[in-house]
């Protein structure tokens, strides 16, 4: 017996759950090796990879924290640009290059854009009311047309106006109180969706309502923070005193309400806007118009209005955040950052970002989200039909990982691959033969076209919706904190951007740090910002 092996025994036995996992182990070890001699019935192998145990597959092998680091330095273990592994009896494949991804999830759509079934998502969200984690069929699609159709172009020159308000509005909540910075990025993102979406002013209420909501949400959702219902469907059964996770029941239902009373209260209210005239602009005002069209009912849209604040909140103010860590350990970053944001704007707080050519700035962009990508694994897909690939046989079932982290940090594309260095974007600075910017700001494709910009938001069908909307309000964030402040680690400190030790372990990773000072730049800018806020205010109180 290997020490892995040896150490999965010792916890078994010394664990409360022991005499019913032992048990259960037995009665399904007879069925799990029937099942393991039946597959694969295509002769090809599955892709490799560590060595899976009977039953457990390999999760005796996978930390609970920062799986991605393991599944790159197994690809490299095992020259696997595709892994292959079992959680329990679960086939798992892990893409660790953006050619892998290109070629399934890009180019073979019909196969690869489902999702796993996620036993607690049915605990929360009784019925298939949520878009990310629908299976790949007309439900999923009917929605996913729904939100397509608020996040195109033309329909994002109505939120730009509110992006613009709540930017200001961050600026000025920061210059407040820079010690809360972390709190007043995250309304101010949450605030932008609430506003878009339902017409409803995003006040610090409504937003910390939703992020106490949301960080549950994550929690359960986290690995091994609930029980592995997927791999033992049984323990559902088992009272949950006996189990490792007393009262998920309780917490899930408990969630499930809290979830639930809070879409739908933003619906009513929406609704009501909608109605009065207060909020026609909204994306609430669209979907109600479709409804009889599409033959949505109230908790369809409840859930897929709700869905777009989980989309659109969190992941940009984190993206956010982890530019502000970048921007503050690296001052000469920050330094060429502010020289070319007052080349362009002067005197004069940042606005029509699109309008102008920031390339240094949007090199920082795409350096932040291939850095420290805020979800290092994307969401996972699932196949829908058996495959093969490069002499590999893919059951139909399978769940198929996306390794962002692998993609980004692949020294072959990107020299020196944990050093943040905007310049490897900018075609006339770079060394290395990259997709990048030129010196107008026109993203130059100098490789195969095929290769996506970036990875950090998936890809495939199920790629994330919302790229646009959330790269024009990073950039334009961006432009207004480095015009106001200059952000620096608090006198005496260093701040820690590894991603090991300074990064949050969770789905959604984002920086644990927040020791960061923020220094007005200069007192006309502070008289500019007050001025500027009370035009944002004004833009902001029709909202009810
Ligand atoms: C920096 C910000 C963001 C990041 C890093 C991000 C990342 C992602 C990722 C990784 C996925 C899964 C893709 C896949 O399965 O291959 C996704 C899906 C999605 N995201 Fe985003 N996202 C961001 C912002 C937004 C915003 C602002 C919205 C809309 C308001 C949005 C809406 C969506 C939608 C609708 C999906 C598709 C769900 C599906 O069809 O299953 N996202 N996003």
């Amino acid at each position: 017996m290997d020490i892995q092996t040896n150490e999965v025994v010792t916890t078994i036995t010394s664990n409360p759950f022991a005499s019913i996992t032992v048990l259960s182990i037995l009665l399904l070890l007879s069925s799990t090796l029937l099942s393991f001699t039946r597959r694969p019935s295509n002769k090809l192998p599955f892709p490799p990879g560590p060595n899976p145990l009977p039953l457990l597959g390999n999760l005796h092998q996978l930390p609970l924290t920062k799986p991605f680091l393991a599944f790159t330095k197994w690809s490299r273990d095992y020259s696997a640009p595709i892994l292959g592994l079992r959680f329990g009896r679960q086939p798992v494949v892990v893409l660790n290059t953006w050619r892998a991804v290109r070629d399934l999830f890009d180019q073979r759509g019909a196969i690869y854009s489902s999702r796993p079934y996620i036993p607690m998502v049915d605990y929360v969200v009784p019925g298939p009311y949520h878009v990310a984690f629908m299976p790949h069929d007309r439900n999923w699609r009917r929605g996913r047309a729904a939100l397509v159709s608020f996040l195109k172009d033309e329909e994002l020159e109505k939120v730009r106006p509110i992006q613009q308000a709540e930017s200001t509005q961050m600026v000025f909540e920061i210059l407040q109180e820079p010690a809360a910075f972390e709190k007043h990025v995250l309304r101010a993102f949450c605030a932008v969706i609430l506003e878009s979406v339902y017409g409803v002013r995003g006040t610090r209420e409504m937003t910390d309502r939703f992020f106490e909501i949301q960080d549950e949400w994550a929690g359960i959702l986290d690995m091994g923070a609930m029980p592995p219902l997927d791999v033992f469907p049984w323990l559902r059964y088992v009272p949950s005193v006996l189990t490792p996770w007393p009262g998920w029941r309780k917490r899930s239902a408990r969630l499930a309400v809290a979830q639930r009373g809070y879409y739908k209260e933003l619906f009513e209210r929406g609704r009501k806007g909608v109605g009065e005239g207060r909020a026609k602009e909204s994306f609430l005002a669209k979907l109600l118009e479709r409804r009889e069209k599409e033959g949505f009912t109230d908790i369809e849209l409840v859930y897929i209005a709700g869905f777009l604040i989980e989309a659109g909140a969190d992941t940009t103010a984190v993206a956010s955040l982890i530019f502000i860590l970048a921007v503050a350990a690296h001052p000469d970053v920050q330094r060429r950052a502010q020289e070319e944001v007052d080349g362009v704007f002067g005197d004069q707080i940042p606005t029509d970002i699109e309008a102008v050519k920031v390339p240094y700035l949007q090199a920082i962009l795409w350096e932040v989200l291939r850095w420290r990508p805020s979800f290092p694994l994307s969401l996972p897909h699932a196949t829908s039909k058996d495959d093969i690939y490069e002499g590999y046989f893919i059951p139909a079932g399978t769940t198929a990982l996306m390794n962002t982290w692998a993609i980004n940090h692949n020294e072959e594309d990107f020299p020196n691959p944990d050093a943040f260095d905007p310049t490897r974007w900018l075609v006339e600075e770079s060394s290395s033969p990259l997709p990048g910017y030129s010196s107008d700001s026109v993203f130059v494709s100098t490789d195969d076209s095929s290769r996506r910009r970036s990875y950090a938001f998936g890809a495939g069908r199920r790629v994330c919706a919302g790229q646009e909307m959330a790269e024009r309000n990073l950039l334009l964030t961006m432009a207004k904190l480095l015009w106001a402040f200059d952000m620096r680690p608090e006198a005496g400190t260093t701040l820690d951007t590894n991603v090991e030790t300074g990064f949050k372990d969770a789905v959604l990773t984002g920086p644990k740090e927040s020791k960061i000072e923020f220094t007005v730049r200069s007192e006309a800018k502070e008289q500019l910002i007050w001025k500027e806020w009370e035009g944002a205010d004004a833009v902001l109180s029709k909202f009810g």
